[in-house]
């Protein structure tokens, strides 16, 4: 590895198959850092873009807060409980994880700790090793024709129910949310009660996630529903059984077994429920074993890793839990107007905000897509960059960070509005395949958030607060800035002034800029827009201003190779005929 590079950096704190790092290697600094105090880590995560994890590493708010650089953390299996997922979604950062690399893992492992118990393998093979003969000792039972019950009829759960029918066994399970034809496609038979289930089987097992309903679902009084001599297993999450309960009912001898695979603490603390749980002969136990094989390793590695890839590329994740889902076909088709909306909103913040005293005034948008861009529905990343860009002129920390991400949230609390309308108007976009208009709507009307297209109502065309923009491949074009027509592309360092169209203004403004030493890239002008003339002119219909005046307004755009000092515009907008200079840069 170079001494420096200017790649993004990894961070794997736990032990990652290799084939999912190789991927990263050529384009990424991949640092393994395992046996890491939560200290050390908390020390060297600044550092980071991404965060690979299993379940050991505590991606707590303190460690995402102190990681400034962070864009992802990607957790190498299916459970994201060790991650503070709501912390991840506030600052921005995606979270990532493989929901079906170890289901198969998971399965096959219940199925083996469930044999294992009902013939006493681990008891029996301790035993022998010890020099014992214990033949009478370790009589099991067959699990053919008996009931597994299986709470929570997901992936692993729904893999599970189908390797038992392997096995000539019962199976029902309860899971409010299970899809009857798919229970029913494997000869499943869904409960509706937990006592149900309960009072019917031979061994249980629990394949939820750790949520509110399933915390210490299985406790004392449901233990006590089931039948003498019955067995459980746990390859999910601890903290589903009651641990104190589950050791009193093995005590007692009303369960006959407990196969358990997780743990409310891992690893358990001398002393605990779990820790004596764990040292009970009729437990059956393995330390977090159910997704360790080196096909699960392999494909959660492989899997989470080209994400990792893909988020530090700018793609949109395939599998993130804070994320919205859109389909990478569609989000393809929006990545130009991506580009786009994040320029309207910032030329809008540069051009109209922050010129009226730095502050939002108008925080109330409507966002309008014309034209073929009004059949996507998912139009959540146009969203998040129009949020981005109207923060990124004004607070650099909060715009930078904006993404799909935190929007929504960061509008929330920033009190932006936005409605998003999809026009499928063919003559409102005239010549354009697409169009996006941001129009601020005004402050007496900021609480409704009722499509509104109508811009040029009782809003005094002087005030009118528009930009449109469209792109054609790559290229982004603004065709509206107020209330002229344009034709610009939204790059670099703009000059925007708004003038009366007679001779010799470009002379005065070339003239202006040279003496400061600014050079003039490109320039282009553009006319009121017919609408806004003719409505700007019966408007100002009795006021002393001719009408023709208005009629001859004009927009002037320069680009030009650097910043122009405030002095500048000040002096550009005395100039006779000039009515307003602004610098701003897209
Ligand atoms: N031990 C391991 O190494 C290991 C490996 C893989 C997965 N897991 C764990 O296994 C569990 C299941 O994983 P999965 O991939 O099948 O998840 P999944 O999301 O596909 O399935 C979970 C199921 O639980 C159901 N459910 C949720 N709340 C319920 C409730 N109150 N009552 C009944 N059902 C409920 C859901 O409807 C869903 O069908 C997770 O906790 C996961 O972290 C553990
Ligand atoms: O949720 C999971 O995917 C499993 O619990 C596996 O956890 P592990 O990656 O720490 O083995």
């Amino acid at each position: 590895m170079p001494l420096f590079s200017n790649h993004p950096k990894v961070l794997v704190p736990e032990k990652l198959s290799q084939d999912g790092l190789a991927l990263m290697r050529s384009s990424l600094d991949v640092h393994e850092r395992k046996d890491l105090s939560a200290d050390e880590l908390l020390q060297i995560i600044p550092e980071y873009d991404a965060l690979l994890v299993r379940s050991e590493t505590k991606v707590n708010a303190t460690l995402l807060r102190a990681a400034r650089r962070l864009k992802v953390v990607a957790r190498a299996g299916v459970g994201v409980d060790n991650v503070d997922v709501q912390e991840a979604t506030k600052l921005g950062v995606v979270v990532v994880n493989s929901p079906s690399g170890n289901i198969n893992s998971a399965a096959e492992h219940t199925i083996a700790l469930m044999m294992s118990m009902a013939r006493n393998i681990p008891a029996s093979c301790a035993s022998l090793k010890d020099g014992k003969w214990e033949r009478s000792k370790y009589v099991g039972v067959e699990v053919k024709g008996k009931t597994l019950s299986i709470i929570g009829l997901g992936k692993v759960g729904l893999t599970v129910a189908r390797l038992a029918k392997g096995l000539g066994m019962n199976v029902n399970a309860l899971d409010p949310y299970a899809s009857a034809a798919v229970a029913a496609s494997a000869s499943v038979a869904l409960v509706s009660s937990l006592t149900e289930l309960l009072t019917s089987c031979d061994f249980l097992t629990i394949h939820t996630p750790l949520i509110a309903s399933t915390r210490g679902m299985i406790a004392e009084a449901e233990l006590s529903q089931m039948k003498k001599g019955s067995r459980v297993l746990n390859v999910a999450r601890g903290g589903t059984f009651d641990e104190e309960a589950l050791l009193a009912a093995l005590e007692s001898g009303h369960i006959a077994g407990a196969a358990v695979d997780v743990f409310t603490s891992e690893p358990p603390a001398p002393d605990s429920p779990a820790a004596r749980l764990i040292a009970h002969p009729r437990a059956v136990v393995t330390p977090h074993l159910g997704a360790s094989t080196v096909e699960a390793q392999e494909n959660v590695s492989v899997d989470v890793c080209q994400q990792v890839l893909e988020i530090l590329q700018g793609s949109l994740p395939r599998s993130a839990v804070n994320v919205p889902i859109i389909l990478p076909e569609e989000y393809k088709k929006l990545q130009p107007f991506v580009r786009l909306v994040e320029k309207l909103g910032s030329l809008y913040t540069q051009h109209y905000a922050t010129t009226s005293g730095g502050s939002m005034t108008q925080n109330t948008f409507d966002l309008i897509y014309q034209g073929e861009l009004a059949s996507i529905n998912n139009t959540k990343p146009l969203f998040a960059a129009l949020i981005k860009g109207l923060l990124s002129p004004i607070s650099s920390t909060e715009g930078l960070n904006v993404n799909i991400v935190n929007a929504e949230l960061v509008a929330r609390e920033r009190g932006i509005f936005v409605s998003e309308q999809h026009s499928r108007d063919p003559s409102e976009h005239s010549s354009y395949s697409s169009l996006v208009t941001l129009v601020a709507r005004p402050p007496s009307r900021s609480s409704s958030r009722a499509p509104n297209t109508d811009t040029s109502g009782p809003v005094p065309t002087q005030q009118q607060r528009i930009i449109s923009g469209t792109c054609s491949g790559d290229q982004l074009l603004i065709t509206r800035l107020g209330r002229f027509e344009a034709s610009f592309e939204p790059e670099g360092t703009l000059l925007i002034c708004e003038n009366y169209d007679s001779p010799g203004k470009i002379g005065v403004v070339g003239s202006i800029l040279g003496r400061e030493g600014i050079n003039i890239n490109f320039m282009t002008v553009g006319p009121l827009s017919p609408k806004h003339a003719i409505h700007q002119s019966a408007q100002k219909e009795g006021t002393p201003q001719p009408k023709d005046v208005f009629l001859k307004e004009s927009l002037m755009i320069l680009g030009i190779d650097r910043n122009v000092p405030s002095h500048v515009t000040i002096d550009l907008a005395k100039e006779s005929g000039i009515i307003s200079a602004y610098a701003v840069t897209l």
